[in-house]
């Protein structure tokens, strides 16, 4: 398992660019089995996530193989089963959106429960609200979640809780089902945005995506298409603060700014230069940041997914942070790790009170998850000395060449293999 050695405290300076969402190339990838043509999905990012959909597909029966870099190929003539295989399905969160793509496409489903980030507990109670109320039936069998229609038709679903994964998983169960779908407090995510540009590509008819309320007509059948994926914003908002932690002046590049505006307004509040173009970001700082309050909140709020970055950052903040988290209860496991740096931090419940130190220092550390991955290498780049992270792993879950981007930008990172 690889492990990176951070020599930390050098400011990172110049440009880098952001791959393709995760997140939407997690959908994206499997939506395209839905139709009878192939198509070519470009811009997705080089990270494991992707690697483990591609196997997927393959042992499903498609043809699914990567045609240059961050383009896919997927011609699904050959999909011969309904069954997810279990080890794989299980090796990724977003392997369940193979239960609304396959009940889409073949009228039953059976997808391993997935795995995904331990960040608290996962419910997919609103993926299955949603599909049975598109008239499916479903169960839990063996590790398996099964589901059988005889046929999908359309309804009104009203989301308990906003969730990006039920918001998707019906919008890809819907587009093929008998009638008019509509989906009430969905996710606004640009994930969300993009999963739906995709299908309407391929002749899918989907209006609202975006908004709280999403309307998807059913269409009898879809074609394979070209698509680019969305730049990953939770990459590009890892950057940014990567770039104010080390006193950085840095222009991430390939983004959609507007993804990005609650991270760059904390930024700013921070006392951290930030400044937009059409398709790039450009953050500035010279000193220590400002104390703030942080609130994870469905999109447009501050990501769930920034917030363990952002407490790194906190945590050399002047004076006292507030965090809390309102997405996911278990996504504190980084905080221990970043203790053993000098971070001065508390944890009551959802809320992380960070007395802001004068500097961390290098230590072995251990990532837990993705993003506890990303802020422990935050926290690597600004301390004094060495920092051994293990795990890395879960990086590169999500994030294609951490290590080799910001080395572009100064930083000085080893990759270790054992
Ligand atoms: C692959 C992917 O896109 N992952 C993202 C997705 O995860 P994921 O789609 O799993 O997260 P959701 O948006 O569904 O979850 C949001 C909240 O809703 C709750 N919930 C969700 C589904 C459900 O059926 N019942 C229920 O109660 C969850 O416990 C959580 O508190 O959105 C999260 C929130 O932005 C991000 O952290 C993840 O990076
Ligand atoms: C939690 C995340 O991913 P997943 O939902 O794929 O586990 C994430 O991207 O931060």
């Amino acid at each position: 398992m690889d492990k990176l050695l951070i020599y930390g405290s050098k400011p990172l300076k110049g440009e880098v660019c952001v791959s393709g969402c995760k997140n939407s190339a997690v959908a994206v990838i499997p939506a395209a089995i839905l139709a009878d043509s192939p198509s070519t999905i470009e811009n997705l990012p080089y990270i494991d996530d992707v690697l483990v959909l591609k196997d997927i597909l393959t042992a499903m029966g498609a043809k699914a193989e990567l045609t240059g870099h961050g383009s896919m190929y997927i011609d699904p003539a050959g999909v011969n089963t309904f069954v997810t295989p279990m080890e794989l399905a299980r090796r990724m969160r977003a392997s369940y959106y193979l239960l609304g793509v396959l009940l889409a496409k073949f009228g039953r489903a059976e997808v391993a429960f997935p795995g995904g980030c331990d960040i608290g507990v996962r419910p997919i109670d609103q993926h299955i609200k949603g599909l049975e109320a598109l008239g499916a039936k479903v169960s839990i069998e063996h590790g398996f979640i099964k589901a059988y229609t005889e046929g999908l038709k359309g309804a009104e679903i009203y989301l308990d809780v906003v969730s990006v994964g039920a918001t998707i998983n019906i919008m890809l169960a819907a587009s093929m089902a008998d009638g008019v779908t509509e989906i009430v407090n969905a996710a606004k995510e640009p994930h969300v945005v993009d999963t739906a540009n995709f299908l309407n590509a391929m002749g899918a008819n989907i209006k609202g995506a975006g908004t709280d309320v999403v309307k998807i007509k059913g269409v009898k059948a879809l074609r394979g298409c070209r698509h680019n994926i969305v730049p990953d914003q939770i990459e590009a908002g890892t950057f940014m603060i990567a770039a104010a932690a080390t006193y950085g002046d840095v222009v991430i590049k390939n983004v959609i700014p507007v993804h990005l505006e609650s991270v760059s307004a904390k930024l700013s509040e921070m006392g951290i230069e930030v400044s937009a173009g059409d398709d790039f970001v450009h953050v500035k700082s010279n000193g220590r940041p400002k104390h703030t309050t942080v609130k994870t909140l469905p999109y447009p709020g501050f990501p769930t997914d920034l917030q363990q970055p952002m407490s790194a950052l906190l945590s050399v903040a002047d004076g006292t942070s507030i965090i809390t988290e309102n997405i996911w209860e278990s996504r504190y496991k980084h905080i221990e790790e970043i203790k053993r740096m000098g971070a001065k931090i508390k944890i009551e419940d959802r809320v992380a009170i960070i007395d802001g130190v004068d500097k961390l220092t290098g230590a072995p550390v251990t990532a837990t998850d993705l993003r506890a991955g990303a802020a422990l290498v935050v926290a690597g780049l600004m301390a004094e000395g060495v920092t051994e992270i293990n795990n890395v792993k879960y990086i590169d879950r999500g994030y294609e060449n951490i290590d080799k981007k910001l080395i572009s930008l100064g930083a000085d990172i080893k990759r270790i293999s054992i």
